[in-house]
């Protein structure tokens, strides 16, 4: 008997481009959400983004409450939490990188509400998708989270946004190539879930992204309408998923574990981009394709080594050693790889010395 079911939750209206962030009030009104809305943002997405749109439904009438966060904590989530129990909002809107839209998309999850996302920046796939991500303990990686009802990303702010927040996003793409080697991996060995849809989908992604990396240039708004496009097309990937395993692999558990060992210092997609160059090296040996991936990241100038990082080698050795134990995902690190062969991966893909 067929037993199967899948339900898979998608943003309803996706608005990307020039000027963009004018259509808000029109996006939230034709996804028929009434009432107050309550604004989830970071200090400069504030400025860039969140005023203007408090000002465009204020000429509604419309008077939003506004929570302004300096970090991902589960503080800020409870602190939305309670402000909008407080002000009583109907809806949340994450206005702002991946910090101000995971804690809004975390903090609508627990109240039940939809969200909106408004991307100030391009940095990962976060911004799109129905994961969020915040340090618990020893853990560091994403949950379920509640998925955008509309993403609306305005190109001419994402452009205008710092070059490595959209290099950091390029290389979150670039990396679904590790991600999807390592989840048909896991599905040979382990019989975990897999959807050839979403694999597909997740590599066609970085496959476009690295056919289109003569594009990818600083001030640039071509280049943030082809990340933003490609950051939108792999969160589809993980809702058809129902998990983030289209786009994160063992890639992202060194990256995780460095957020850990050396946090904050170098951005996650920038991090993840490192990790696929040595997970790529692990899959194909010298004949496989992290000589690709490595030219790819070098193209759109995301770092390449552990210097590019601001990272020092004995601690991406230590990472590379131990970031399988971060999570119950199986990959290519399976259960750990020693000392010796970490330092031969690392060295023989230049990203130590
Ligand atoms: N949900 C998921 O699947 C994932 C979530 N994450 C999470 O996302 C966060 C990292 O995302 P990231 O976007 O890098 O972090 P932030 O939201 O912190 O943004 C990075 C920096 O860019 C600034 N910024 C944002 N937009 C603009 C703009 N338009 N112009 C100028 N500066 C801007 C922010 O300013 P300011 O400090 O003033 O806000 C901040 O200093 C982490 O919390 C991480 O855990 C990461 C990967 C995946
Ligand atoms: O960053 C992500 C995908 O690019 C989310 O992955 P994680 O589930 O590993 O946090
Ligand atoms: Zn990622």
């Amino acid at each position: 008997m067929f037993e199967k079911s899948a339900w898979i939750r998608l943003p309803r209206n996706v608005v990307v481009g020039h000027g963009v962030i004018d259509q808000v009030v029109d996006v939230i009104d034709d996804l028929h959400l009434h009432g107050r809305p309550l604004f989830v943002t970071s200090p400069t997405p504030r400025k860039v983004a969140a005023e203007p749109i408090v000002a465009a439904f204020e000429a509604t009438s419309v008077d939003p409450a506004v929570v302004t966060i300096e970090k991902a904590t589960f503080d800020a989530v409870e602190r939305v939490i309670e402000t909008a129990n407080a002000e009583d909002v109907s809806y949340l809107v994450g206005i702002g990188g991946g910090k101000a839209i995971d804690i809004a998309k975390m903090a609508s999850y627990h109240l039940e509400m939809g969200f909106c996302s408004v991307p100030t920046a391009a940095s990962h796939d976060g911004i799109v998708s129905n994961r969020g991500s915040v340090p618990d303990g020893d853990t560091r990686h994403s949950v379920a989270a509640e998925p955008p009802l509309a993403v609306i990303a305005d190109t001419e702010i994402l452009a205008d946004a710092p070059w490595e927040l959209t290099t950091a996003g390029c290389a979150d793409i670039i990396s679904n190539y590790t991600a999807v080697m390592d989840w048909r991996l896991a599905h040979r060995l382990k019989n975990v879930e897999y959807s050839e849809y979403a694999a597909a989908l997740a590599e066609m992604t970085a496959e476009i992204l690295v056919d289109n990396a003569d594009l990818i240039r600083p001030g640039l708004e071509e280049s943030s309408w082809v990340v933003t496009k490609a950051l939108m097309s792999s969160g589809v990937a993980m809702s058809i998923a129902g998990s983030s395993r289209p786009a994160s692999g063992a890639e992202h558990l060194f990256s995780h574990q460095l957020d850990r060992l050396a946090p904050g210092a170098a951005l996650h997609g920038h991090q993840v981009g490192v990790g696929s160059i040595m997970t790529a090296y692990l899959h194909g040996g010298e004949r496989g394709i992290w000589q690709d991936i490595r030219n790819a990241l070098a193209s759109i100038d995301a770092p390449t080594t552990a210097d590019g990082l601001g990272i020092d080698d004995k601690t991406v050795i230590e990472s590379l050693t131990t970031c399988h134990e971060i999570r119950d995902r199986y990959t290519i690190l399976g259960d750990g790889m020693d000392e010796r062969a970490a330092r031969e991966v690392a060295t023989k893909t230049g990203v130590i010395s």
